[in-house]
């Protein structure tokens, strides 16, 4: 999978760490976020991944903040875009199961480097069950035309 990577200042590496990982699995890895340790501001990077998964530039992406909720309320502005915050491999399979979550995002303050690699690996093993989530799916893009 073609997958894009992004995080602020609060990531670096973990971002390194996890794009090293992705790649080690066989993914062609995109990176978008920052690489210095400078301190940045999360939205533009929540944007830049939200929109090259949304165009279909990525097939999903990964993104890291301290927590990894700003980052991921910046990218679920853009349309077409769910991003779903994980801290556990349950909600890490769940978010794709039921939601088709096409970004995951993680706190690099709050989980450590091994349990970050088996959320993203939780996450890109599960597939979309469809069936009733088909059609919840459909209507929280449903709100964004509203
Ligand atoms: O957006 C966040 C909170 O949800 C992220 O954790 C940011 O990385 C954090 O706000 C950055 O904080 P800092 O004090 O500027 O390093």
């Amino acid at each position: 999978m073609k997958i894009a990577i992004g995080n602020d200042h609060a990531a670096v590496e973990m971002k390194q760490e996890i794009k090293k990982y992705l790649e080690e699995l066989g993914h062609e890895v995109v990176n978008y976020g920052t690489d210095s340790n400078d301190s940045c501001d999360y939205p533009v990077y929540g944007e830049k991944v939200g929109k090259a998964v949304a165009v279909g530039e990525a097939d999903c992406g990964v993104l890291i903040c301290g927590t990894g909720v700003g980052i991921s309320i910046a990218a679920n502005k853009v349309k077409g875009v769910r991003a779903a915050v994980c801290s556990d491999v349950t909600t890490a399979h769940l978010v794709k199961e039921h939601n088709n979550a096409n970004i995951i995002a993680f706190g690099a303050r709050i989980v450590g480097v091994e349990t970050a690699k088996d959320i993203v690996k939780a996450y890109l093993d599960a597939e979309f069950l469809g069936g009733r989530h088909e059609k919840r799916v459909a209507m929280i893009h449903e709100i964004e035309e509203r």
